[in-house]
């Protein structure tokens, strides 16, 4: 049998070594071995139990007192160094039995900022923007290993449309950097009603995201982003900040640069309450659109209570990797009996 190993990654907080914890035990009773290995170097304590841990060759709070660099260049430099000491990891990796099944618990983007109401964490986009992991991967690919990424992403996530879909993006970023194939997971689905979730996973994200942002009557004072993402109106005058009463540098500072503007928010904390303007709503549901059209992302629901969905997220795990292809077909209890 090949060599499996899955990938657990997402953004902070998801729920990833939770994710490690419970597949192993699922494992457990299941009488199979898997080995949970920490590639967090940022980890603090977590509660399966460890093969080995990159904390042995690395850790983030080393890295950022040595070398005096803040939490996103301590994990990006982590990482490299791990990726200069791969042999560090394949003679880690060579102990273990040629037909041994592996979960890497990988880092969470570091947190560089919050999303307006702080539930979003985005920060240095490990996955897709710096080839760090790519390259570890591929080291992992060299030495024969049939590798999946499991992407989580938050139960919570559902109660804000635009904030699932750029999570939705984030794993989209994943999938198309890393090359890898993908399963995606939505977690801590015990904290959210279960119809709830359903109903939304089979909603196209298009109809979700205008559900939850009406369009208004655009005719009526259309507002159009200027280049550095403050709200005009029709007429090109700068929009109040109804909200907050901000002044233009003060909304400047609340506000998120870049393509959190796409999705969303007009004014710091209030405005994105209010929700996206008309045209990046529009903006939001066309690429929303794209995502349902080309059926690019997709979840499975995992409520760590329900053996059900754990093993159902372990199935589709195994079946991307291959696992247990080439294992004898185990004899059906009943032929066993008759036998006897
Ligand atoms: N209710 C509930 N809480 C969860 C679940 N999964 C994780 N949590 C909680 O969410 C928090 C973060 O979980 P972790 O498993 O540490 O998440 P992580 O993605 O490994 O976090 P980082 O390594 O910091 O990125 C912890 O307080 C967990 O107890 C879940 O399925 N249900």
């Amino acid at each position: 049998m090949g060599k499996c190993c899955q990938m657990v990654m997402g953004p902070a907080g998801t729920g990833k070594s939770t994710y490690c914890k419970i597949m192993q035990e699922h494992c457990q009773n299941a009488k199979r071995t898997v080995h949970v290995v920490n590639l967090d170097p940022a980890a603090e304590a977590f509660e399966y139990e460890v093969a080995f841990d990159i904390r042995d060759l690395i850790s983030l709070e080393d890295a950022m007192e040595e070398l005096e660099l803040g939490p996103n260049g301590g994990l990006v430099y982590c990482m490299e160094y791990l990726l200069d000491n791969m042999d560090w990891l394949k003679d880690e990796l060579d102990k273990f039995d040629d037909d041994e099944y592996i979960i890497f618990d990988c880092p969470g983007q570091v947190l560089t900022f919050l999303y307006p109401d702080g539930a979003f964490p985005f920060g240095v986009e490990l996955y897709s923007h710096v080839p760090v992991m790519r390259n570890v991967l591929d080291q992992l690919k060299s030495w024969n290993y049939n590798v999946c990424a499991v992407f989580l992403l938050d139960a919570t996530f559902i109660t804000d449309p635009a904030k699932f879909m750029s999570g939705a993006l984030l794993s989209l970023s994943a999938m198309v950097q890393l090359e890898l194939p993908h399963l995606n997971v939505l977690t801590k689905c015990d904290l959210a009603d279960r119809s709830e979730v359903e109903r939304f996973l089979d909603t196209e994200n298009a109809a979700l995201i205008s559900m939850h942002y009406p369009q208004e009557d655009e005719d009526e004072g259309e507002n159009v982003m200027d280049d550095e993402g403050l709200g005009r109106g029709a007429g090109g005058e700068e929009s109040a900040d109804v909200g907050t009463g901000a002044t233009t540098a003060q909304r400047e500072e609340l506000q998120p640069r870049g393509r959190l503007q796409v999705l969303g928010a007009q004014g710091g904390v209030e405005g994105a309450r209010r929700g996206p303007l008309p045209r990046l709503a529009r903006l939001t549901e066309a690429i929303s659109g794209v995502l349902d059209d080309y059926t690019m992302v997709n979840f499975l629901p995992l409520d760590i209570r329900d053996e059900e969905d754990i093993a159902l997220v372990l199935h589709h795990a195994d079946y991307i990797v291959q696992y247990g292809e080439d294992l004898e077909p185990k004899q059906p209890k009943d032929d066993i009996e008759m036998d006897a």
